[in-house]
């Protein structure tokens, strides 16, 4: 009778592997396969709960490959973690199993569960007491195992050894295939991922657009956000932030902050790591940590929760052009690799049209300079003068040009203070490059920041492009500042501060940009006034009279009225056609008896109105405004009599009429008097030609 038992037990048991073996050829996936573990074999064996195991591609780890729904200890908080993390293979328990042959019983009371992985905890808190590992035969060199466990002890008897030794090698072919067919079918997926992508990044145009549809990417795939791209800046050294995503960093905001904003380079470690290597590296950050490598990063990732970080250099051809930083404890590498492919190409594409933009903006602000010379080319292609005065300008400016030092050209409106700047510049070592200007008082306090030291896009509202600075822009070359008087106190300090440290940050940029400009600055303002009135930082003012040269009024050098009214005579000849010669006498008198508020400007619209009005050889009249009689003639010492008072007040009168004493511009309309009462008041008063001539 027993002997019959047992071979009618062999019978089920071969019938239930028969026919377990027939459907596990038809397996085509992990449900599947558990299913015929949990259904088939458990008519053979009376295991408790199943799982089976996967080894990574270097047999370092592995984790789970199937897992038992009904397993009960899917009840504890762990068991996502359990199921989701790869366990070091020499854990002393699965590696002595994937070293036998045969299938290892482990008795799990006999185990020291407190040190064992958490999926044997896990097992064991649910009730498990015995367990039986067998590394699955096969092409793979062992890469699955099939774990069973029973709540009973002696359930895994030798019948059960047996047993389970009988279909592992069938087992391993399905999970096998089963293995080769995901990964082919992952494959297929990634080249589909990034042959998308590469269609998507292939219409990017600009940077918002490259951070979509990175941002898309990553979410859509690899489950997890960009953290920072950054590029390597022109000087081949500075890792500058360039995409980035800020909403993975809001609760770490200011260590975040202090990472970004202090200057990264290229040999900093983890940058310089990244750029050495070929593939995508993995900073696995208790590591990092251990060796005390660059414990500020470890400290903002630890407090992130990360347990790894993965890191990409980007590359076009053999050229590192930035690095890319993503937080996440598991990426696929390969995948991330075809990505940052992609996105180094997008990067270099969009920097490089970004350049030519900017290029672009610097010819035409060139060409306006040039523009603007060509207008005003003949003004400084002579300076006329040549009375003591000017001679001792000439001096100073010979003795200043070569050098790079700073000018501070100081002088009333209209003397000459720009051609002279210009002058300087063309004498000097620079004048190969143009010479920028900017003109202090013409831009409202809230551009001239901008103007000077340029912006980067959406540095603030309206900031739709990046620009460029005029300080930028006169790099090796000179800056003139013109009214630099009229500078809003912000703009001093922001100034002062490149002027000393040679070397400026746009508005909202990150890099610091070095310059060598010459400075020369302007004003007919007197600054020593405005340094004490608080107009003027003093310590700006300090840095810019380092050599000052002062231009004098026209009414000061009366013999440089005549060569300029005749410089600006030929000048309109040649503009208008017209053959004008000189003037007449009494027009000479009265160019040389003017006071020139306007100084040299004023005489050159005055010769040039005359021109155009003229239509003889010479001009014979010529429109000087009213003058306005000084409060120093009008006020008479008190000694004076009325008659005395008022005799010296028509002398002087008359000398600014050159005597001239009825008509339109003579001196009786100006007193508002009759002539013929001017005449006779002249007589009664005793005035003489020789009073006023
Ligand atoms: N010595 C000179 N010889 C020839 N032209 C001159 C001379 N001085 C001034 N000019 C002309 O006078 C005009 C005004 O000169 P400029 O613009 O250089 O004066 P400025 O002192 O800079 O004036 P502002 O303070 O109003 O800016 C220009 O057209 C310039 O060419």
């Amino acid at each position: 009778m027993l002997k019959n038992e047992e071979l009618a037990e062999k019978e089920r048991i071969n019938e239930a592997l028969l026919e377990l073996s027939n459907r596990m050829v038809k397996v085509r996936d992990r449900r599947d396969l558990l299913h015929v573990i949990n259904t088939g074999l458990r008519k053979a064996i009376n295991f408790t709960a199943c799982v089976m195991t996967i080894l990574d591609d270097v047999h370092q780890t592995y984790k789970a490959f199937l897992t038992d729904p009904d397993s009960k200890s899917r009840d504890y908080a762990a068991y996502n973690e359990a199921i989701s993390t790869p366990y070091p293979v020499a854990d002393g328990i699965y590696d002595v199993a994937a070293q036998s042959d045969a299938p290892v019983l482990f008795d799990m009371r006999r185990i020291d569960v407190a040190n064992a992985p958490v999926w044997i905890k896990l097992h064991y808190a649910a009730g498990a007491r015995e367990m039986v590992i067998k590394a699955l035969p096969g092409d793979d060199a062992r890469r699955h195992s099939l774990i069973l466990f029973s709540d009973e002890t002696g359930t895994f008897d030798d019948c059960a050894l047996h047993i389970i030794e009988r279909i592992s090698s069938q087992l391993s072919t399905a999970a096998s295939n089963i293995t080769a067919n995901e990964e082919i079918l992952n494959r297929e997926s990634e080249k589909s991922f990034l042959l998308n992508f590469s269609q998507n990044i292939a219409a990017v145009r600009t940077k918002a657009d490259l951070e979509t549809t990175i941002s898309d990417a990553l979410q859509q795939l690899l489950s997890t956000r960009l953290a920072m791209i950054r590029v390597i800046e022109d000087d081949g050294e500075t890792l500058t932030p360039y995409l980035w995503d800020i909403s993975l960093f809001k609760d770490v905001m200011d260590m975040y902050d202090q990472l970004a904003n202090r200057r990264a380079t290229v040999g900093e470690y983890f940058f310089a790591q990244v750029l050495a290597s070929k593939e995508p590296i993995v900073i696995d950050i208790a590591e990092e940590e251990r060796k005390g490598n660059s414990p500020a990063y470890i400290a903002f990732w630890k407090k992130l929760g990360l347990k790894n970080v993965y890191a990409s250099a980007l590359r076009v051809g053999e050229q590192n052009v930035g690095t890319m930083f993503f937080l996440s404890d598991e990426l696929n590498l390969s995948l991330l690799k075809g990505l940052c492919a992609q996105i180094s190409i997008a990067i270099s594409n969009i920097r490089a049209n970004e350049k030519v933009l900017a290029y672009k903006q610097l010819l035409e602000i060139e060409n306006d300079q040039l523009k603007e010379q060509i207008r005003t080319i003949y003004n400084f292609s002579e300076i006329v003068g040549s009375g003591a005065e000017m001679q001792e300008v000439y001096h100073l400016m010979s003795l200043v040009a070569d050098s790079g030092s700073t000018v501070l050209l100081l002088g009333e409106t209209g003397t000459g203070k720009e051609l002279i700047a210009r002058a300087i510049h063309n004498a000097s070592p620079r004048k190969n490059k143009l010479m920028i200007k900017v003109n202090c008082a013409a831009l409202p306090a809230s551009l001239i920041e901008s103007e000077l030291f340029g912006h980067e896009k959406g540095a603030f509202t309206g900031a739709v492009e990046r620009r460029i600075g005029k300080f930028e822009l006169a790099d090796q070359s000179t800056l003139f500042l013109d009214e630099i008087g009229e500078m809003p106190l912000e703009a001093q300090v922001k100034l002062l501060r490149v002027l000393q440290e040679k070397e400026l940050e746009r508005i909202g940029g990150k890099t610091t940009i070095k310059v060598d400009v010459r400075i020369i600055a302007a004003t007919n303002r007197n600054l020593e006034a405005e340094v004490r009135e608080g107009r003027f930082r003093s310590d700006l003012y300090y840095r810019l009279n380092v050599f000052p040269i002062v231009l004098p009024p026209l009414r000061n050098r009366p013999d440089d009225i005549l060569p300029l009214a005749h410089f600006f005579i030929d000048r309109y000849n040649k503009n208008s056609g017209r053959k004008v010669t000189g003037f007449s006498p009494r027009v000479i008198q009265e160019l040389q008896a003017y006071h020139w508020p306007g100084n040299v400007r004023e005489l050159e619209h005055l010769i040039e109105r005359s021109v155009l009005l003229n239509e003889d050889v010479m001009v014979r009249e010529i429109h000087l405004p009213k003058p306005i009689p000084t409060e120093k003639a009008l006020v008479a010492p008190l000694s004076q009599t009325l008659a005395e008072v008022e005799r010296a007040y028509i002398i002087e009168v008359l000398k600014q009429f050159q005597g001239r004493i009825s008509g339109a511009d003579g001196a009786a309309e100006f007193l508002d008097l009759p002539s013929t009462t001017l005449h006779s008041k002249i007589k009664k008063l005793k005035i003489s030609k020789a009073d006023y001539f």
